[in-house]
């Protein structure tokens, strides 16, 4: 075991255990307050919102609060490591929502494989929720999941590894090639991976103008082609290639995006793309190729992981916290293409309008205390314009309201 596993194993179970904890937001001193708090006040709201079932954001948490929901079934990169032992990064996600934007959060791990069932359930669990974070299920399975729960439900219901990671990948991907003087037009990309994360962020560059035919898959049994037989998500990026594997058709790559396993980029490969390559290794924890090897491979190399302690950090948790808080706010029914992209750009033009804006701080650091009143307001503003929420917030006053909640938090 490294030190750092060590230190993460003492930090987990160091006072009271795990990460989070229930706090409670009025006073029940008294028998007045407990007579207010539970029965027979308690009856009142529940009468309300009997009623009205819009008072439950009035009466309740359910506005403030996210279900980060699971099955376990693609935890990080370790795989399918089952529900329960998937409890810690949950919780660390309802850490971030409250500590990057104020929400909280009940991580859900649920013991269940069978998508309708996992839609059943997640489904009758959702009258707790202002909205939905699912979180590390697996593709193919993951896709089905989370349209049928948009389908059936009018809160946001959102595949944090698929489009959390979509953004902050898009968002990363424009500066890096702005800084190495690229059209995106013209970037060829080498994608290893296939699942729920790569599939969405191949989807939104695209959105940002990178050509599909300029675009490589790998999955599990290498290059997707048109001679293999492939799902439907898959067989959307197949080439008419007779290359098989990732080393052969990495060479002139512009950029390598990596959402697959520990280890399976090579110096080797790194060598064969172009000159400045934009290397993203994103697999968590350990990624495709540590970023030290890329450096020696390539000097002049972007390099991304999704870790802490690396810089360029592209890590979806520098949106799914503003992309809530916006959607909660609005009031919004669900979380947009429009809301993504406005996220993308705010994200991309924070990084760009920091001092330290280079290769080494593509996108802005996780701890950076501009990213909730920066990037949120835009995201509630795309929100309220393409018709999907139900308030709109006055960008100026919300930006101060947002900068106020911040100094509360961080
Ligand atoms: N930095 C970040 O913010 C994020 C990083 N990630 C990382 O991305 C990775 C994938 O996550 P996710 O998409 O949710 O998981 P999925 O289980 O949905 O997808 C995993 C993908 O990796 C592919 N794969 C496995 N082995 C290989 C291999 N030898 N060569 C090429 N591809 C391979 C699988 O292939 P096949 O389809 O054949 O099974 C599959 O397509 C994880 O490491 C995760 O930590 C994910 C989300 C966010
Ligand atoms: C960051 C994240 O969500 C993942 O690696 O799965
Ligand atoms: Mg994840």
């Amino acid at each position: 075991m490294t030190t750092l596993e060590q230190q993460a194993l003492e930090y987990h179970a160091a006072g009271q255990r795990g990460k989070v904890a229930i706090q409670v937001t009025k006073p029940v001193g008294s028998q007045t307050d407990l007579s207010l708090a539970y029965s027979p006040g308690v009856a009142a709201p529940c009468m309300e919102i009997n009623r009205q079932p819009s008072k439950a954001y009035e009466y309740t948490a359910k506005g403030n609060l996210v279900g980060v929901i699971t099955n376990g079934t693609a935890v990080l990169g370790l795989g399918d490591i089952g529900a329960l032992a998937g409890k810690p990064v949950m919780e660390g996600k309802a850490v971030l929502f409250k500590k990057f934007a104020g929400i909280d959060a009940f991580d859900i791990e649920i013991d269940e494989t069978d998508p309708d069932k996992l839609v059943e359930i997640i489904a009758a669990l959702h009258p707790t929720f202002g909205g939905i974070n699912l979180e590390d299920i697996k593709a193919p399975e993951c896709f089905y999941v989370e349209r049928r729960l948009r389908e059936r439900l009018s809160i946001p219901v959102f595949h944090d590894d698929q489009h959390g990671t979509a953004i902050v990948v898009g968002a990363g991907l424009l500066n890096a090639l702005e800084l190495t003087g690229r059209d995106i037009s013209l970037a060829k990309v080498v994608c290893s991976g296939a699942g729920a994360a790569a599939m969405a962020c191949l989807d939104m560059i695209v959105d940002l103008g990178v050509r599909r035919e300029n675009v490589y898959v790998c999955d599990s049994r290498g290059v997707l082609t048109t001679a293999r037989t492939l799902s439907e998500e898959k067989r959307a990026w197949a080439q008419d290639t007779a290359a098989a594997t990732l080393s052969e058709v990495i060479g002139m790559a512009d950029v390598f995006l990596g959402l697959s396993g520990p280890g399976l980029l090579s110096q080797d490969d790194v060598r064969k793309m172009a000159a400045r390559p934009i290397v993203f290794a994103l697999a968590n924890p350990e990624p495709e190729l540590r970023p030290e090897l890329v450096r020696e491979a390539a000097p002049d190399a972007i390099i991304a992981t999704g870790r802490s302690d690396y810089p360029n950090q592209i890590n979806n948790a520098l949106c799914f916290p503003y992309l809530f808080r916006a959607a909660l706010d609005s009031g919004a029914r669900g979380i947009n293409q429009e809301m993504k992209r406005a996220c993308v750009q705010a994200l991309a033009a924070l990084a760009r309008g920091a001092d330290g804006f280079g290769p080494g701080a593509i996108v802005p650091g996780l701890l950076d205390k501009r990213l909730l009143g920066g990037v949120t307001p835009r995201i509630a503003a795309a929100a309220w314009d393409s018709g999907v929420a139900s308030r709109q917030l006055d960008p100026a006053a919300y930006r101060l309201q947002l900068e106020a909640l911040g100094k509360t938090l961080l």
